[in-house]
């Protein structure tokens, strides 16, 4: 069967007033997917220069392939079954920046270039002292934005009406207002003048967004029968659900009449302050995703669906999302129980095949992140502990001694978890001692979790026999007791 390319799919001149950094599935799935409907729909004209954001990387497969990829879309939407795949054509130039510098920089110099689209995962938005030297590719995306800007704020003389309109997708706090801190700090160590970094300021526009779409990705699961109704080999096809909402946040009325892809009768809002959407999803979705990995996985279950399918498993992610995350949002209670019960549906996608693995990656970070807040906003205002999201640090312990019915687990997290776990699981010798002595030295990590667990001495006692239980009776048996 021949592979998708633009003999066999169509593809669409535009200029390309994107620049995208993270050729990942989600941006592919949800950005690129919003780019192309308001292309279609007139709205905008625009294609899209890809760089890939680290050394290691698709962008080069996915020019193998013209840029053609399919999004393939699933799901129930207002009670009917909705299966569209989708020919995504916006990609049309594909920069490996460490290799290809050059090439990258010449984007400082287009008169098209409008936007600079991201996403570079948590780990991407971070001041990487080390990138002082702008004539060689900088590691950090950080870097690699300033390089750019200050080719073009150099190229374009400081004209003011040359500045970009920048839009991170990365799943942090504010994430556009924490870009242009990192940026302004890299432009004082690279020690930029003065009027550069008045330009980048004033003339640049960082609009903080957030984004939601659950997105599987290649469909490893059924790639043969998708194959078969494409009619065409696709190495990037992406899955995902159909829901989607992109929530960006600007007080500059002109951003929105620039970029009026909400126009194209999508869930795409602007707003003067995002900060209740994202605490309400990235406590709600993310961290009951966050929250039911390790304990789902070690029960034996290994997709988001059947987790809150099986009965235990299934009362244990409502208590979670019901009891312990909902009462400790400032939002209007009936507003957070009516995005919580979304949320279960779209973890119910029965067309979506989300495994719990995929969701494990970097689990350390993301408890901390998705979860952690939420533990400690619930201490505060409760005076009682949070029992199933402990029971969830407990089994996120558990998870990374890596080993489910006498199977390895393939756990992924940086280097520095992985060894840090396999250090305290290697002083385990089945006495509650030895569990005590492995959970007082996790929880008291206070460099990686920035909160003092000592504060709350139950805290420690209770994932201690938590662990304790996990390990000895299994998770089936140990649920039971916070149940
Ligand atoms: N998949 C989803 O359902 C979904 C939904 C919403 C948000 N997100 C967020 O999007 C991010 C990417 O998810 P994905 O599904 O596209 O994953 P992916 O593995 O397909 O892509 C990861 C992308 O991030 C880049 N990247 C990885 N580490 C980096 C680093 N240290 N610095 C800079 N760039 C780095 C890679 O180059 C790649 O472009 C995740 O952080 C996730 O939180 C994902
Ligand atoms: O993508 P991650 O690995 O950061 O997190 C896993 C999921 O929680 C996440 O991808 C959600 O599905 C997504 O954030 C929904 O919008």
């Amino acid at each position: 069967m021949q592979e998708l390319n633009k003999t066999v799919a169509q593809k669409t001149e535009r200029p390309v007033k994107v620049l995208q950094f993270g050729e990942g599935n989600f941006l592919r799935a949800f950005v690129d997917w919003i780019l192309q409907e308001a292309n279609d729909k007139e709205l905008i004209n625009t294609n899209v220069a890809v760089v890939q954001p680290i050394e290691m990387g698709r962008v080069k497969d996915l020019e193998k392939q013209d840029g053609l990829y399919t999004v393939f879309l699933e799901g129930i939407k207002n009670k009917e079954v909705v299966s569209q795949k989708q020919v995504i054509d916006v990609l049309d130039d594909f920069i490996n920046p460490y290799t290809e510098y050059d090439q990258y920089l010449a984007y400082a110099k287009s008169e098209e270039l409008r936007y600079i689209i991201s996403n570079t995962t948590e780990a991407g938005i971070i001041l990487d002292k080390e990138d002082t030297k702008l004539d060689t590719c900088p590691n950090s995306f950080p870097g690699k934005l300033l390089a750019l800007l200050v080719e073009r704020y150099k190229y374009f003389d400081g004209d003011k009406n040359k500045g970009l309109i920048i839009l991170p997708c990365e799943l942090i706090d504010h994430n556009g207002k924490e870009l242009k801190k990192v940026m302004n700090e890299l432009a004082g160590l690279v020690g930029l003048e003065e009027d550069f970094i008045t330009w980048l300021n004033e003339a640049n526009t960082f609009c903080s967004t957030l984004v939601d779409r659950i997105v599987t990705g290649y469909p490893r699961n059924e790639i043969e029968k998708v194959t078969k109704e494409l009619g065409y080999v696709d190495n990037s096809v992406v899955k995902c659900e159909i829901f989607h909402l992109w929530v960006i946040e600007t007080q500059d009325p002109k951003v929105k009449e620039e970029f009026p892809v909400d126009k194209a009768g999508l869930d795409v809002i602007f707003v003067d302050d995002l900060t209740p959407y994202k605490q309400r999803k990235v406590s709600i979705l993310n961290g009951s995703h966050t929250a039911m990995v390790p304990v789902g996985y070690l029960y034996g279950i290994d997709t988001v669906r059947e987790t809150v399918e099986d009965e235990v498993m299934g009362q244990f992610v409502k208590d979670v999302m019901f009891n312990e995350i909902i009462p400790t949002q400032d939002l209007p209670k009936d507003e957070l129980d009516k995005f919580a019960d979304e949320v279960l549906d779209r973890f119910k996608n029965p067309y979506i095949y989300h495994e719990l693995l995929a969701i494990s990656l970097n689990s350390t970070t993301k408890y901390k992140t998705r979860i952690l807040p939420t533990v400690i906003k619930y201490l505060d205002r409760k005076n009682e502990l949070p029992k199933r999201l402990l029971f969830s640090l407990a089994s996120m312990l558990v998870f990374f001694k890596g080993e489910r019915n006498g199977e390895k687990i393939p756990v992924n997290d940086n280097k520095e978890f992985l060894d840090m776990y396999e250090a305290l699981w290697g002083s385990y010798d089945g006495s509650t001692e030895s569990v005590d002595k492995i959970v007082k030295q996790f929880l008291g990590l206070k460099d990686h979790w920035e909160f003092d667990f000592a504060k709350y001495p139950e805290v420690e006692k209770f994932v201690s026999e938590s662990v304790y239980s996990i390990v000895n009776d299994g998770m089936k048996a140990a649920i039971k007791k916070v149940m």
